[in-house]
């Protein structure tokens, strides 16, 4: 099977022997193309004798370069819509080119990859060429996500592809916060949010953006992209329409999102309507108006996006070299992400990759825990939430749409559901953050999830745990301040504000020698 990884037919080989073009020529016709809007032919500065030769065409780029590779090659991987979890005597399905979120019956749909065809590559071959592309600038591979292509839309063409070379995301050794705060040394925390807009929607933004500039291509009547959002999903939105020109529009609840996640769709020229409700509420429109207007709804109720997020969870195996953690924890919201995870590794483990999959454990606020509530009751008798104010603002939800796909995951990986109080969270975070991170709240509630799970007993201590970190903690820089400043009331354990010191040599000396002593009690300084 691995001859096959050379076959120089199969279009999807690693792209390694990319002629790139000499500096001199590179520099030379970027002047070309530099100046080509404003080229006078009178002009003397560009054009001094009468046989300047024609401009030389600009170098490839590396969209070029994909194309040129790409040429007389053709595969036969596909995916469709199917209602998700179907019997397998459904036959209901539908081309990813339709615009379609929910099966005939009302009930979700999932991305279904021709397994078979998959199949025909076996395991080592799918981990060389996965491996193979990581970090490059090759379009799209280089993209973490789009590494994964023939497993995330087979079909779509790579000049069609929107991407900001997304994923590749660090997975961190979290040695301190282990060893301290949950008396372990196989601790990893995956950095989703050290990402392009910041968090890990741009992992199924650019799939969702990428169809929807296809089907614009393709003259289908679709005007615009819109969501309701929390804050990351219309941060994702805004920046991968932006990229591709097309016009997006973000349902936000007003004054439940931080000015930095509000600043981001601004800023990328998204049509922004604060509503006075809240996510749950947003939602319920935004399914509404994308019934009735063309506009194309990017929310993880379409399946498309969960196509992009489960290359997390390959990633992360990757990254271990292939070797499975024993459990995965991952905060909870509209809980497509839980689904996302553990599909991608299923789809692992089904095509050889590896030989089993990690236990999951969903992390939800104690104000915001639908999902716990129901696992808690042994799974009977579901019933939404309304939401309760969060510091994890981004997981203030009631009453999410995957709830189906969470329970799904959850039972088939044999996981479990934590939640954390609002001092649990920001306790967390914080610890995080004095030992060298630097993560949001919603991270805080996994990690908190963990240290419950490790006094439990649950999760040992010689086991390899992944922590999901879903944002970067900067687009939730107030509620820190807020926290060390002491702005909440009740909260601040591990708060470390700002000391106010008067401009002068005797003051500033008086408190680092404090400082020195407190930190270092057997040191001389008195
Ligand atoms: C930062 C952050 N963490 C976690 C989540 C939860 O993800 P999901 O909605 O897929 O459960 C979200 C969004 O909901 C989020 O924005
Ligand atoms: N936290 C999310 C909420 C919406 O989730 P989605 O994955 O269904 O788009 C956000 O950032 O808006």
């Amino acid at each position: 099977m691995m001859s096959s990884l050379l076959n120089p037919s199969f279009s999807t080989l690693p792209n390694h022997s990319i002629s790139i073009p000499n500096n001199k020529n590179r520099c030379a016709s970027t002047l070309v193309s530099c100046t080509s809007s404003t080229f006078d032919p009178s002009s003397s500065h560009l054009n001094t004798t009468t046989n300047h030769p024609p401009p030389s065409p600009p170098p490839p780029n590396i969209k070029d370069e994909a194309r040129h590779h790409r040429a007389g090659g053709a595969h036969n991987f596909t995916a469709k819509y199917v209602p998700f979890n179907a019997g397998f005597d459904s036959t209901e399905s539908y081309s990813l080119d339709e615009i379609v979120y929910r099966s005939r019956s009302g009930g979700l749909l999932d991305v279904e990859h021709d397994m078979e065809a998959l199949k025909r590559f076996d395991g080592a071959y799918w981990r060389t060429l996965f491996d193979s592309r990581v970090g490059k600038t090759t379009w799209p591979y280089g993209s973490g996500v789009w590494s994964k292509k023939e497993w995330v839309l087979p079909e779509i063409d790579p000049d069609d592809i929107v991407s900001a070379f997304e994923g590749n995301s660090n997975l961190f050794w979290a040695e301190r916060f282990g060893k301290e705060c949950a008396g372990m040394n196989d601790l990893w925390v995956k950095h989703c949010g050290i990402s392009h807009t910041g968090s890990f929607k741009d992992l199924g933004m650019t799939v969702l953006v990428s169809q929807v500039n296809r089907l614009r291509k393709m003259n289908r009547p679709v005007v615009g992209v819109g969501c309701a959002s929390t804050g990351d999903t219309s941060a994702a939105l805004s920046a991968y329409c932006a990229m591709a020109g097309i016009p997006s529009i973000v349902f936000l609840p007003a004054n439940k999102i931080s000015t930095a996640q509000l600043i981001q769709p601004v800023s990328n020229g998204a049509l922004v309507l604060s509503i006075d409700t809240d996510f749950d509420g947003c939602m319920k429109l935004i399914r509404e108006i994308t019934a009735e207007l063309p506009i194309y709804l990017a929310n993880s109720l379409n399946s498309l996006r969960l196509e992009g997020q489960k290359t997390a969870a390959i990633e992360i195996l990757q990254q271990f070299n292939w070797e499975v953690p024993d459990w995965v924890i991952i905060p909870g919201g509209n809980l497509g992400n839980i689904y996302a995870f553990y599909k991608g590794f299923k789809m692992c483990k089904d095509l050889g990759l590896v030989e089993k999959i990690p236990r999951l454990v969903c992390a939800q606020a104690a104000n915001a825990n639908p999902l716990y509530l129901y696992y808690k009751n042994g799974w009977n008798d579901y019933k939404a939430v309304k939401a309760k104010t969060t510091f994890a603002s981004a997981i203030q939800i009631g009453d999410p749409v995957s709830i189906d796909r969470a329970v799904h995951a959850l039972r088939n990986s044999e996981g479990i559901v934590e939640e954390a109080t609002e001092e649990e969270l920001m306790d967390a975070t914080q610890q995080a953050d004095t030992t060298g991170m630097f993560t949001c709240p919603h991270t805080g509630v996994a990690l908190r999830a963990l240290i419950k799970l490790r006094n439990s007993g649950v999760i040992g201590p010689r086991e390899r745990v992944v922590v999901v970190s879903t944002a970067h903690g900067l687009k939730f820089a107030q509620t820190k301040i807020d926290y060390h400043t002491g702005a909440i009331p009740g909260m601040g354990r591990f708060a470390n504000p700002p000391v106010s010191v008067k401009a002068d040599f005797g003051s500033v000396m008086d408190k680092l020698k404090d400082f020195l002593h407190d930190k270092s009690p057997k040191s001389n300084i008195s």
